[in-house]
């Protein structure tokens, strides 16, 4: 195993809710599971006035997102971890000399002995990354000829291409690619990384994994939630933006990648990227008409109660027409996928929270049990990434008795099965790799590109056209229509919240 040398992580932004509510919490777990170096230290840094000792009580001490993850028996551990917890203000602007930072850096470096090895955690609003950037290096802070220098940056990493692109280049000019670490959360799912080792550690799938025996493919996003707090920040993204362009082109580019020669960072990054550049790009009017949907849900009652439209949610315009489902149908150019169709959604205020990639088989070539209908049709394979994580295959049987009648059976995998150990949170496997300089599950500048590319003409499209925004009720499967996307097929697979519930009235389940 990889050793986590001594260092000290550093977090702009860090009074805002993703320190709170995902970063300290993963550290605390990282700190209980005996994973962070002998000399550790957390320095959060924002504007906001506040001392150590307050700063240790709103993310650690008093914290309920850190509680929620700690027992009675923690509560020593708690402690001990908020020692290690410091705070530093900006003043007024995260565009300021950092000399007095740098001096809180290298005074903390020097009494914890963290010998020089710095991450820096870009939390803030995505318009300070570049400036962060650069008054870091304006202090030498990006210098690896002692100790290592590394630069998380939050998502989202771009608006679109062209910002993308620039936001990559911004950083570059101050860090190496190589110090570069673009989080997506999804990645450091268990299960989304489970998808290479279905894939590449089986005999048994990968001769399958291709157009001569898959069908089509479909994925689901699918959050019981509405926008919640964050109407402000979504109503200038949209779910394309919030999970299309960043988490499930991660998922669709590990279905869709070669095998790469090595499971390290440049290996597998490399097909990765070939993947996502292999996606047909959809650039006249009716493809991106006949295969994309977007819409909104409207205000309903949900289990009784009445649940707000997304336009009427806190911070956004009420005529906004910002997208809270996606549906998008695309084909991907290469020797393998050719023909296959491949349908993605995803979406907020859904009847329920799951996640799913489901690999739709060929029926058999030539059909001998004639009587037995569309069970003897097609094969799946379901991955569950959450929740109920797990893998089904749905298969065909004999039924017992006279004839051949077929029925489907299930062969499955939970993963809560394979283990009572504490499995790590995404932003805690992330940060443990970033410590460790393994920067497998994050994104490349490239790979980021190759995404925006493909999302882009179908941004524009959007933007500039009158492709409708259609409206759902909250707490349905999105608009009717959207059925109409995944023509041929029937309708969408409409998942329960147990990976073995059957949706029931799909015709082609
Ligand atoms: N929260 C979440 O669930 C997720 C967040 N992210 C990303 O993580 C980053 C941080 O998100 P989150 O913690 O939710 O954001 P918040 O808005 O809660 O916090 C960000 C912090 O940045 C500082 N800040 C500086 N300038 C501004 C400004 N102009 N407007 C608002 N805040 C400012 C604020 O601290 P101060 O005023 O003290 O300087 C604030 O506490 C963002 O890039 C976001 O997209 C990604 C996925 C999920
Ligand atoms: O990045 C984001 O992800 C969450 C969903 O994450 P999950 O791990 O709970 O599936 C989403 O709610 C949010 O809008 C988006 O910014």
């Amino acid at each position: 195993m990889t050793k986590t040398e001594n260092q000290m992580l550093i977090i702009f932004g860090a009074s805002g809710d993703l320190t709170a509510r995902k970063l300290v919490p993963g550290l605390f777990n990282l700190f209980k599971g005996k994973h962070l170096p002998k000399n550790f230290v957390v320095l959060g840094v924002s504007r906001s006035d506040m001392t150590d000792a307050e700063f240790r009580k709103k993310v650690a001490l008093e914290s309920e997102h850190l509680k929620s993850q700690a027992t009675v028996k923690d509560f020593g551990l708690v402690e001990d971890f908020a020692n290690q917890i410091f705070y530093e203000d900006l003043g007024s602007n995260y565009d300021v000399n950092y000399s007095r930072l740098e001096k809180r850096i290298s005074d903390l470096n020097s009494k914890y002995r963290t010998e020089n090895n710095y991450i820096f955690y870009l939390s803030t609003p995505p318009s300070l990354f570049e400036a962060i950037a650069k008054n870091l290096t304006d202090q030498g802070l990006n210098d690896e000829t002692s100790g290592c220098k590394r630069l998380i940056v939050e998502k989202p990493f771009g608006y679109d291409l062209e910002t993308a692109k620039a936001l990559n280049k911004g950083l570059q000019q101050y860090f190496k690619e190589s110090q570069i670490y673009r989080i997506d959360h999804y990645l450091g799912k268990e299960t989304v990384q489970n998808l290479l080792v279905t894939r590449f550690a089986n005999s048994i799938f990968e001769p399958l994994w291709n157009r001569n025996y898959i069908d089509h493919v479909e994925i689901t996003n699918a959050e019981s939630g509405g926008v919640g707090s964050r109407g402000g920040y979504y109503d200038g993204s949209g779910a394309l933006r919030d999970m299309f362009q960043n988490h499930l082109l991660q998922i669709v580019s590990l279905i869709v990648m070669e095998p790469p020669i090595d499971a390290n960072a440049q290996e597998i990054r490399n097909e990765k990227v070939k993947a996502l550049r292999s996606l047909r790009i959809m650039r006249d009017e009716k493809t991106l008409h006949d295969h994309t949907i977007r819409a909104q849900y409207v205000s309903s009652k949900i289990n009784g109660e009445v649940v707000k439209g997304y336009r009427e949610e806190d911070g956004v315009d009420s005529e906004s027409t910002t997208e809270t489902y996606a549906a998008i149908k695309f084909y991907v150019d290469n020797w393998r996928w050719k023909d296959v169709p491949f349908y993605v959604r995803t979406a907020k205020r859904m009847p329920t929270k799951v996640t799913e990639v489901v690999i739709h088989f060929k029926s058999p070539h030539h059909q001998i049990f004639k009587d037995s209908g569309m069970f003897n049709k097609d094969n799946k394979l379901i991955i569950r990434i959450q929740p109920d994580e797990g893998i089904l295959v749905k298969f065909g049987v004999k039924v017992p008795g006279q004839g051949f009648k077929v029925e489907r059976a299930n062969l499955d995998f939970y993963y809560s099965g394979l283990t009572e150990t504490h499995v790590m949170e995404a932003y805690e496997r992330l940060l443990l790799d970033a410590m460790q300089g393994d920067a497998t599950l994050y994104a490349r500048a490239d790979e980021v590109e190759a995404a925006w590319e493909f999302v882009n003409p179908i941004l524009e499209y959007w933007k500039n056209s009158e492709a409708k925004v259609y409206g759902y009720s909250a707490g349905v499967w999105g608009p009717e229509n959207a059925d109409d996307l995944i023509e041929g097929y029937g309708m969408w697979r409409n998942p329960g919240p147990n990976l073995a519930d059957d949706p029931g009235f799909c015709v082609i389940c």
